[in-house]
């Protein structure tokens, strides 16, 4: 899986690289400018062809040290290059500094108020005001110049953001302060890895495409670091050329009753196209018949009370459970979820389980490592009230409490691995392993949005830990083929159809 990083990590990295003399602040100031430069050719070809229009808003940090490389860069290639300063020249950072002078012996250095703002008046914006260090909301000229280029809502002048666009918290993906004031880029472009920001809440829709430049930092694993789930670097889904149906593993699915069993039906497909080798559906027997009409390899037992479900666990071969899709709120939905929790097995709790979990105090308490719980933001505010709170306060400083810091905090409240869903699902272990599984970008898979997929989802993750896995990586490989079996189908889909693209998308990925 690939790192992404906080703002502090990225420092710390930088640091360590400037300490130990492998490479200078300014060597990876140049880099970094040399990257967006490049960035922009491979992005918009058309604009290395003949020199062109550049606006270049610096700000007063090393962020708008590298705007200063790149007006350099820009005038080079025979650009007509304008730059604007936000603050003081005399206070900008050493690297910055040496910079702004090369930049001077060059050209002029405006204030950012009368920095151009309009599509007919230059051809590329370069934002370089912000990068990972944003502090506060954006105010004063910045502010007004991000909200007219906002207002003027051409297509004709490009935008470039520096690392971020300014105005986003790099750790967070939120915008600082109570306003949406954020510059909206149609490329980033970032340095040595991703960060945390571009993946979260609205980071991706601010960025427009974002590139990574290498700007020749070695990578540092950190067990901190957050990682992006990727297909081609999930644990091996394949099955043994020697196994049987038993040794892939059994999943119970728990039905509600009549007329609200297609959840848990979901489900349960989700669970058998993943690979678990048995899956049964228990039924209360009211729905024994409806159930019955709708199922053929899924199988079915009657299930209407703790004991009967005891007995169905007392089988050594169950070896994971899904309860929740459809389920249904009673006091013997309840007792069963009691029950299930009681027996300490692989389990994934969604939908109404997850509320019956919120509205009994003592069921928290009784989650343990091998549980899942696969929350949307309601369900996370429903769990985890306090938690959903700090996250929907606007911020104020940076950097933000993120999706990431509170899935991490529900996880070590819970004392097992919640997945909290979204475009950007965060999975996250009691222990703080912490992943982003972002369907985002290129990977964007925005038919997801539709009846009955998060319950083909809770379906993936029980036929994973069915065959085995662990919670955590069940957990990821779930969400990730789940994001990537929509994205394949693409629009008109339905819950139906996620499952059916499982094969297309183990084939894509060497499973066999
Ligand atoms: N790390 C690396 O390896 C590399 C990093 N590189 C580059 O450095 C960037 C990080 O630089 P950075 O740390 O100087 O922070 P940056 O984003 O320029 O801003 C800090 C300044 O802004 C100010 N300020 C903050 N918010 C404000 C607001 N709302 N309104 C007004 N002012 C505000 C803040 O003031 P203060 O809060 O301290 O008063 C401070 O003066 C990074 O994004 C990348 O582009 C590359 O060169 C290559 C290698
Ligand atoms: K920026």
């Amino acid at each position: 899986m690939t790192e992404i990083l906080t703002a502090a990590q990225m420092r710390a990295i930088e640091h360590i690289a400037i300490e130990s003399g492998e490479v200078t602040g300014l060597e990876l100031m140049e880099r970094a400018g040399k990257g967006v430069v490049d960035a922009v050719f491979m992005q918009w070809p058309e604009l290395s062809e003949t020199s062109r229009r550049a606006v270049v808003l610096c700000g007063p940090g090393n962020n708008g040290g590298d705007g200063f490389v790149i007006a350099r860069m820009l005038k080079a290639h025979g650009w007509d290059v304008r730059v604007y300063l936000l603050g003081d020249a005399s206070k900008l950072p050493p690297d910055a500094t040496t910079n702004f002078l090369r930049w001077q012996a060059l050209g002029d250095v405006e204030t950012i108020g009368d920095a151009p703002r309009l599509a007919g008046e230059a051809d590329l914006y370069v934002d370089a005001l912000f990068g990972t260090g944003l502090g506060r909301a954006l105010d004063g000229a910045v502010l007004d110049w991000v909200r007219d280029r906002a207002a003027a809502k051409d297509v004709g002048a490009k935008t470039v953001a520096v690392d971020i666009p300014s105005g986003l918290c790099s750790d967070s993906g939120r915008v600082l302060g109570a306003g949406a004031d954020v510059v909206s880029a149609q490329l980033t472009v970032s340095f040595h890895t991703a960060k945390i920001g571009h993946y979260l809440n609205v980071g991706s829709t601010t960025c427009g495409t974002l590139v990574v430049a290498d700007i020749g930092l070695t990578s540092q694993s950190h067990d901190g670091f957050v990682d992006i789930v990727e297909g081609a670097r999930l644990p091996s889904l394949s099955k043994s050329d020697h196994g049987h149906k038993f040794s892939n593993g059994h999943a119970l699915v728990l039905s509600g009753g009549a007329n609200r069993t297609g959840a848990a039906r979901l489900a349960a497909g989700g669970a058998l196209r993943v690979g678990a080798g048995l899956v049964t559906l228990g039924v209360p027997h009211e729905a024994r018949a409806e159930i019955a009409a709708q199922i053929t390899a899924v199988m079915m037992r009657e299930i209407d009370d703790v004991v009967a479900l005891d007995q169905m666990l007392d089988d050594p071969r169950v070896s994971a459970l899904c309860v929740g899709p459809g389920f249904g709120l009673g006091s013997t939905q309840a007792d069963m979820v009691r029950a299930i929790l009681a027996r300490k097995c692989a389990t994934v709790l969604d939908a109404d389980a997850l509320t019956l979990v919120a509205q009994m105090p003592d069921m928290i308490e009784r989650l343990h490592e091998r549980c899942v719980l696969t929350p949307h933001a309601g369900e996370f505010a429903r769990l985890f009230p306090d938690i959903a709170l700090a996250l929907e306060r606007a911020p104020t400083s940076g950097p933000a409490y993120s999706k990431v810091d509170a899935t991490r905090d529900a996880a070590a409240r819970a004392g097992c691995v919640v997945l909290f869903k979204g475009p950007d699902t965060v999975i996250a272990s009691p222990e703080g392993q912490c992943s982003v599984n972002a369907a985002v970008y290129a990977s964007a898979a925005p038919w997801l949005a539709t009846a009955g997929s998060g319950d083909v989802l809770a379906g993936f993750v029980t036929g994973l830990m069915a065959r085995g896995h662990a919670a955590k990586p069940a957990a990821e490989a779930g969400a990730w083929l789940h994001a990537e079996c929509a994205r394949v189908f693409g629009p008109g889909m339905i819950a139906e159809d996620i499952a059916e693209q499982v094969p297309a998308v183990f084939r894509a990925i060497g499973v066999r």
